[in-house]
């Protein structure tokens, strides 16, 4: 089996003023201790920080956007552009997160096109896919997740996936309090890996790293890390606090 370089991603969605951003990577991010042969942290503020962030942020964490526009630089009122992240250095995208598809219309064929074009444009990206709770509720949870990825298989060169991330976050779990079981996020890992075997290739199931996103915490960090298809977390609420240091530390490990 390869060995895969775990990564822990901090998605800090629309919170914190500039002041709590200055204190989180002065305090926390600039005091975490980890091994970047082991483990990959990237961290994803607002979009009016990412510049302070960038500039102030202590190698090896790297920065993120959470979005990017479909379109390159233009007459595109309120977007923001791949050129303009790469412009500032940065190499990271979330792409498709399911509060971008919920509040924001962005179907499995738009959430394709973005990823298509961020990694023609040359940004690594975390691509972000998870069913509802109707959807678990009515076994739907393969289907639809199978659905995600054919989108964005469609649109990639095999090569490519060599830039993708993939973030598995049930909806339900996010924000909620409610953490996928080791045993659920299990599955559905294996089920991402093997889609990627069969869909694929061998080589990129092996090699692409598959996060699970969902309410992960310094508590359950440990014993999700240790499940055999998960290679990293994406956080949310527990990314904004002291709290990210311990998650770090869970996966500042080699995984067998
Ligand atoms: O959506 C998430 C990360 O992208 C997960 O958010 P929470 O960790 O707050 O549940």
């Amino acid at each position: 089996m390869a060995i895969r370089r775990l990564f822990v991603g901090g998605n800090w969605k629309c919170n914190n003023t500039l002041a709590q951003t200055k204190d989180l990577v002065n305090n926390v991010l600039n005091k975490l201790h980890f091994d970047p042969a082991k483990v990959d942290v990237v961290v994803a503020p607002v979009f009016l920080h990412v510049p302070w962030v960038a500039e102030h942020i202590q190698k090896p964490v790297q920065v993120s956007v959470q979005n990017t526009s479909l379109t390159g630089t233009g007459a595109y009122t309120g977007e923001i552009s791949v050129a303009h992240v790469k412009d500032l250095g940065l190499n990271w995208a979330i792409l498709g997160h399911s509060e971008r598809r919920q509040y924001y219309g962005e179907t499995n064929e738009v959430v394709a096109n973005k990823v298509k074009y961020a990694v023609e444009n040359g940004l690594d990206v975390i691509a972000c896919v998870g069913e509802h709770l109707a959807d678990r509720e009515a076994n739907q949870t393969n289907q639809v997740v199978e659905g995600q990825l054919e989108a964005i298989r469609g649109k990639l060169n095999e090569a490519q996936w060599e830039k993708i991330v993939i973030a598995y976050e049930p909806v339900w779990a996010i924000g909620t309090g409610k953490v996928a079981t080791p045993a659920q996020a299990q599955e559905v890992h294996e089920f991402i890996r093997s889609y990627l075997t069969q869909k694929v290739s061998q080589n990129v199931s092996q090699k692409t790293r598959i996060l699970y996103g969902g309410s992960v915490t310094e508590k359950n960090a440990g014993e999700l890390i240790h499940q055999k298809d998960i290679d990293g977390f994406l956080v949310g609420g527990a990314s904004l606090k002291p709290a990210f240091a311990d998650i770090v530390a869970a996966c500042n490990i080699v995984k067998h």
